[in-house]
């Protein structure tokens, strides 16, 4: 894992965009995997101005693939994550919404859906790079504490603390539903390289738990331990619980240009 501790939110959002456009140069057709939350928005905010200035690569081979989804919102709900993800990022760049998916009942059902994902996943190659959030409690997409480190794409109840957390995008906690689809751990494993982007105070004890702590079922975030590509950019904030935060900043300032991230 490479841990890299930036200074200011808009550093993170800066090398993220980065991240991406350097994949879609290289690979045109390339399959993004997208993060709703408030932490990759910046960086979504960036490629969008990147791209309406003429400076970004062309998206439009691009596949993209939601990480999650709730479950009983009203098709087109603004607060759906696929309406979030047009909203905030590929109605932006331009790309069509039919290359845009997400795990989603549709008219087979939720008890095949996750299924039904995992097929499509395979299906247009796997995911080149996830955009990774992380909760407060650890969980990465929607995998609460405690979920199989295997796990794969399945429909998971939320807990009180999540649903408190994103009670903001809603009117009331009472709107906020109590079920989603997710992507598994097992499946974010899976995709060729994780980035995972966290900001402010409020995500210290988390990163600090997911980077440094056991890898456990206790905190999702902690798979990125297991995987051979994974990236984590953080502000100051954010990097502050961590214990060998100086080592990270050594190893980021003394990196060779040639090993990119
Ligand atoms: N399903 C999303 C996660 O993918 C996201 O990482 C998390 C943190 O969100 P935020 O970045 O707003 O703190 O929120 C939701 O639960």
């Amino acid at each position: 894992m490479e841990v890299v501790p930036l200074t200011t939110a808009g550093e993170v959002a800066a090398l993220a965009a980065d991240v991406v456009e350097a994949l879609v140069r290289r690979r045109p057709a390339a399959v993004l995997g997208l993060a709703t939350g408030s932490s990759p928005l910046p960086a979504y905010q960036e490629l969008t101005r990147r791209h309406r200035a003429g400076a970004g690569p062309s998206y439009d081979e691009v596949t993209c693939l939601n990480l999650d989804e709730y479950v009983g919102l009203p098709p087109g709900h603004e607060q759906s994550y696929r309406a979030t993800i047009a909203r905030e990022l590929t109605d932006g760049l331009g790309i069509d919404p039919a290359r845009v998916h997400g795990p989603d009942p549709g008219e087979d059902g939720l008890a095949t859906a996750g299924e039904r994902y995992e097929e499509l996943i395979l299906k247009v190659g796997g995911v080149d790079v996830q955009l990774l959030g992380i909760g407060s409690d650890g969980h990465l997409a929607f995998n609460e504490p405690g979920s199989s480190l295997a796990s794969r794409t399945r429909m998971k109840t939320l807990t009180a603390r999540t649903r408190a957390d994103n009670a903001r995008f809603f009117g009331s906690l009472d709107e906020v539903p109590r079920h989603v689809l997710t992507q598994g751990l097992g499946t974010i494993l899976r995709a060729r390289h994780l980035l995972l982007v966290a900001t402010g105070a409020g995500k210290a004890a988390a990163v600090a738990a997911a980077v440094e702590g056991p890898v456990s079922a206790s905190c999702p975030g902690s798979v990125l331990q297991l995987h051979p590509h994974a990236t984590v950019l953080l502000d100051e904030a954010a990097a502050s619980g961590l214990e060998r935060g100086s080592y990270y900043r050594e190893v980021y300032a003394g990196k060779p240009a040639w090993q990119g991230l």
